[in-house]
């Protein structure tokens, strides 16, 4: 049986989100249906409609950052029941694979090659429009009131919390904490310099005030995002246009750090900044995570005599999180008032509004859109 949604649908990339009624199918074996509340706006999403995405698929309905309740559960679903409350997971944790039974990493590969066609494990999309199939995206299409997926890319999630403000915890607020607490493991006392200070950035600096870094430097070209990012516990700013055109933020940064940070995070998706972010952190010791998402054809590049001199250059996706185990628990910080999520989603939007919640990310006056159904 099929049922009619409302969604944003990016039918070619470069240009803005449609809103139509689709139609979704329901659940399959392993599969749950979802009905979204609210979704935010990651900048993820604009990347990949912007057709920089070497795995940009279209038509497709985007969305990845949501929150809602199971409607109903197809065969086999073992761990959720309707009324439920969850947080949907591009990347899933099945507790079985050999990824997660390695312990090492939180990429979960069950599901990982299907979700990257834009489909469902099963090799076939829920969504359709005038008959024919719709992607999905990143495993979650939020950016539809109801969307299918599989029970394992699901985070069971206390119910009492505000969907339009843990909706943020399903990408920017647990990449961000969860890049400093899980990947790089900030310790306390430690110099950070966080690259890019939005909605990731942001909370990368949240996460290193969190465990008690004594020095936060955020670089950003915005100066609006000064006053946001001391709030949540920058002690220094640079913009690297402060610096004039030829201008050596690495050799700045250097030396404001006495020597480089011991910590680097790239929140931007720029290969010149990682490369930057790389060659400003310690000497001997400093370690650089790659958190931006870089367009089709790029690629990062550095003397490998700063790997000799030994910095680390790593990445971090999901903020090392496994989904079905961290997200509850991060939910629960901000429940208890441990993490600040309410001032940073600066703007709220019915779905209809959704492209001028792209258009406020571009001219960088939002932190998070958030569009609630
Ligand atoms: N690895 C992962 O798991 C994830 C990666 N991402 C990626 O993280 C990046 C950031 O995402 P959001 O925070 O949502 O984006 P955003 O658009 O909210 O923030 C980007 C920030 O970078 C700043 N910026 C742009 N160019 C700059 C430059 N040359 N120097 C310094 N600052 C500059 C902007 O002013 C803005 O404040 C994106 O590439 C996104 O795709 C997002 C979520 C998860
Ligand atoms: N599809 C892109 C890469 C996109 C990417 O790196 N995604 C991140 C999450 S970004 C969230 O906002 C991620 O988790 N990647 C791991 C994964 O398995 O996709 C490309 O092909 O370059
Ligand atoms: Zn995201
Ligand atoms: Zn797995």
């Amino acid at each position: 049986m099929s049922m009619d949604v409302r969604a944003a649908v990016a039918f070619e990339a470069g240009k803005p989100l449609e809103i139509e009624t689709v139609q979704l199918e329901g659940p399959r074996e392993g599969e749950v249906l979802v009905e979204i509340k609210a979704t935010g706006l990651c900048h993820t999403d604009k990347y990949t409609l912007s057709g920089a995405d070497p795995e940009g698929l279209f038509p497709a309905i985007l969305g990845h950052e949501g929150a809602g309740i199971v409607v109903e559960v197809g065969p086999g679903v073992r761990h959720l029941k309707p009324g439920d409350h969850v947080i949907p997971l591009y990347t899933p944790e099945c507790r079985e694979c050999k990824s997660c039974l390695s312990r090492k990493t939180n990429l979960c590969t069950a599901i990982r090659s299907t979700q990257g066609k834009g489909l469902m494990p099963d090799g076939t999309s829920r969504f359709s429009f005038k008959g024919q199939p719709i992607h999905h995206y990143m495993g979650c299409s939020t950016f539809a009131n109801y969307t299918v997926l599989p029970e394992i890319a699901l985070a069971k999630i206390r119910e009492d919390a505000p969907f339009d403000k843990v909706c943020y915890i399903g990408c920017g607020v647990t990449t961000g904490l969860g890049a400093v607490l899980f990947t790089a493991k900030v310790e306390a006392g430690s110099t950070v310099a966080v690259f890019g200070l939005g909605g990731i950035g942001l909370n990368v600096i949240q996460g290193a005030k969190m465990v008690g870094a004594d020095r936060i430097i955020g670089i950003d070209i915005n100066p609006e995002r000064e006053a946001i990012a001391r709030q949540f516990g920058m002690t220094d700013f640079v913009n690297p246009k402060d610096l004039g055109p030829n201008g050596d933020l690495v050799g700045y940064l250097i030396e404001l750090t006495d020597g480089g940070a011991d910590y680097t995070f790239e929140c931007v998706g720029n290969p010149t900044l990682m490369r930057q972010a790389l060659e400003c952190a310690h000497r001997g010791w400093g370690v650089s995570t790659i958190i931006g998402v870089a367009g089709a054809g790029q690629e990062i590049s550095t003397r490998p005599f700063q790997l000799v001199t030994g910095r680390r250059w790593i990445g971090s996706a999901f903020g090392g999180a496994r989904g079905r185990t961290d997200v509850p628990k991060i939910v629960d910080w901000y429940m208890d008032h441990k993490i600040n999520i309410d001032d940073l989603i600066t703007h709220k939007l019915p779905l209809e509004k959704i492209n001028e919640g792209f258009d406020m990310m571009t001219r960088g006056e939002s932190i998070r859109t958030v569009v609630e159904y």
